[in-house]
C-alpha cells in the first residue's frame, strides 16, 4: 500500500486554490523532494497531508497512517520562538504521542530525549529557552522532536533553510538514517544541488504538478522554465477551479 495516495486534490485557503489537479501517490519507504517557485504550494501541500488544512476538492489517502502520528517540521519562521520553553522540554514534546500532554516521563524517556539531543548536537543546550538559540540550533532542537517520536511519514519544510553546511551535512545524514529504515520522506527543499545529490525522486510543483518521478527526469531546464511561467501567471484571486478536470 502507498505511504500517501492523492486524488485529484485541490488545497487552498478560503475556497482559492493554492494546489490544483494533484494526482499520484508516494511509495512507503520513498525519500521525495518537493520544490517549485515561490508561492507553488508546497507548504500549503505538507499542511494537507498533517491534516492542518481540508482539501477544497478531491482526497488524501494516507495508508492507514492517522494525521497524528505524522511527523511534521514546518517553516521555522512558523514557530513563537517568544514561547519560554527549555530547549529538553520542548524536545521531550516528541514524546507526547505516546506519554500524553501531562503523561509522566520514565527515567527511560530521559535517557532518549538526551540520546535525541546528543545525536544532533545539542548536549548542554537542555536549560536553554528556545528564544535564545540561533536558526541552526532550533532546526537541530526540531530534529531531535522528530527522533523521538518515531514517526513512520515525516515532512520536513526547508529543513535547511538558514543553517551552515555542517548543520545541513548532520541533518542530511539523519534524512539518510530514516531513509535507511524505509520511513516515508517528503521535504521542500529550495537548493536543487541538493536535491538532484540526495533526493531519488522529485515532484515539481507549481500550483499543479508539472513533473513527478526520478529525479533527474523531473529537474530538467524545460521542467523548470515551465513552473516558474506558471506560478508567474497564476491569478491569486482565482476562484475555485474554473479548468475543466
Ligand atoms: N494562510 C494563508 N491564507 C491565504 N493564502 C495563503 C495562506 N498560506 C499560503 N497562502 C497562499 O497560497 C499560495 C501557496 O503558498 P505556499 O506557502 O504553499 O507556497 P510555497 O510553495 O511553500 O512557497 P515558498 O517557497 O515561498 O515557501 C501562495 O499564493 C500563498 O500566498
Amino acid at each position: 500500500m502507498p505511504a500517501l495516495t492523492f486524488r485529484t486534490l485541490t488545497l487552498g485557503y478560503e475556497r482559492h486554490p493554492a494546489v490544483h489537479h494533484l494526482d499520484g501517490s508516494v511509495a512507503e519507504g520513498e525519500l521525495l523532494a518537493v520544490v517549485g517557485p515561490n508561492g507553488a504550494g508546497k507548504s500549503t501541500l505538507l499542511k494537507g497531508i498533517v491534516g492542518a488544512l481540508r482539501p477544497l476538492d478531491g482526497v488524501i489517502e494516507r495508508g492507514g497512517v492517522k494525521a497524528r502520528d505524522i511527523a511534521y517540521l514546518p517553516q521555522i519562521a512558523e514557530i513563537d520562538r517568544s514561547f519560554p520553553i527549555a530547549v529538553y522540554d520542548m524536545v521531550a514534546m516528541g514524546l507526547w504521542r505516546r506519554a500524553g500532554l501531562f503523561g509522566a516521563i520514565a527515567g527511560t524517556d530521559r535517557a532518549r530525549i538526551k540520546a535525541a539531543m546528543s545525536a544532533v548536537g545539542l548536549a548542554g543546550f537542555e536549560n536553554r529557552t528556545i528564544g535564545t538559540l540561533s536558526g541552526g540550533q532550533m532546526q537541530r532542537t526540531l530534529f531531535a522532536r522528530l527522533l523521538l517520536q518515531d514517526a513512520r511519514l515525516i515532512l520536513l519544510d526547508e529543513p535547511f533553510t538558514a543553517i551552515d553546511a555542517r548543520t545541513a551535512a548532520d541533518l542530511l545524514a539523519l534524512i539518510k538514517r530514516w531513509h535507511g529504515e524505509r520511513r516515508t520522506i517528503l521535504a521542500v527543499l529550495h537548493d536543487l544541488e541538493t536535491v538532484r545529490a540526495h533526493f531519488p525522486t522529485t515532484l515539481l510543483l507549481a500550483r499543479e504538478p508539472v513533473a513527478w518521478g526520478p529525479t533527474p527526469q523531473v529537474l530538467t531546464p524545460d521542467n523548470l522554465l515551465r513552473a516558474r511561467h506558471i506560478t508567474e501567471a497564476w491569478d491569486d484571486e482565482a476562484g475555485v477551479c474554473e479548468r475543466a478536470a
